[in-house]
């Protein structure tokens, strides 16, 4: 079975909600010309890391991302792995991330785990305590957030109930883009798992410069789409699910754990 996935690689106008729903509605109404069975989009997409604006501009419980993302994916009948946006919860503030399936059902809804500190991330936001696990298609899947990925640990306990494709929604900057790119191959490799990673474009409130360089990437850690840097749109990649199995048997690296001996 081959799964078609769009990653929509995009710049994020800072703390501008309204322009950022409508490039994303605008780029999935491009991607769909495609056909694709899986959307995914960047982090904190909706403002930005408009940190210090939360409490003017972040989402209220998500509502209106979850009524905008439901309608797209019904409406385009597309799964959609949504990325990241900044929500208010209560009295604090997530940074949250929402999956829709086909018929526009919420499939997951996770909070960031690992906070950045370096983006000030972890001044203003709370922590999520739960995992991101869903099943898109009848395909097992996993996602996270951004550095998330530093903590190989979290992907393989998100990982090592069968997961198939692991999402990553991202505002990586360019200046670490190296370690981006290797991680994300890392954890293919270590998981045995299709990676699918989404990147924004753009300028960062701090001066950073957000290069994109979206990535697909199979089990055995080869790149399948590589996203031209700093540019924007949906771009499709296929995903032969069928390959996996043969690889995960050849060396069950999940099996062949020592977890009594991990402490
Ligand atoms: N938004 C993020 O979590 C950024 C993580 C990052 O840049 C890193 O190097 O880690």
């Amino acid at each position: 079975m081959v799964l078609k996935v769009s990653l929509i690689q995009m710049n994020v106008e800072y703390a501008r909600a309204n322009a950022n729903y409508e490039r994303v509605q605008r780029l999935i109404e491009e991607a769909v010309v495609e056909n694709p069975d899986v959307i995914v989009l960047p982090e904190m997409w909706n403002v930005g890391y408009a940190l210090e604006k939360l409490n003017e501009v972040a989402d209220k419980d998500g509502r209106t991302t979850k009524c905008f993302l439901a309608g797209l994916a019904q409406r385009f009948h597309v799964n959609i792995v949504g990325g990241s946006v900044a929500t208010a919860k209560g009295n604090a503030y997530y940074n949250t991330s929402y999956v829709f399936n086909r018929e526009g059902e919420l499939c997951s809804e996770y909070d960031k785990v690992h906070l950045f500190g370096l983006m000030h991330e972890d001044k203003w936001i709370t922590a999520g305590k739960k995992m991101n696990r869903f099943v898109l298609d009848d395909i097992p899947a996993a996602g996270v957030i951004c550095y998330d990925i530093r903590f190989p640990e979290w992907e393989r306990t998100l990982m090592s109930k069968g997961g198939k494709i692991l999402f990553v929604s991202a505002q990586w900057p360019k200046e670490r883009i190296e370690q981006w790119k290797i991680m994300l191959q890392s954890r293919a490799i270590e998981n045995q798992a299709f990676v699918v990673a989404v990147n924004r474009i753009g300028e960062g409130p701090n001066g950073e410069h957000f290069s994109g360089h979206s990535l697909a990437i199979d089990p055995l850690g080869n790149i399948l789409l590589r996203v031209p840097d700093d540019k924007e749109g949906g771009f499709t990649v296929n995903l032969n699910m069928g390959s996996l199995e043969k690889i995960r048997g050849e060396i069950p690296v999940f099996s062949d754990r020592r977890t009594e001996l991990y402490h």
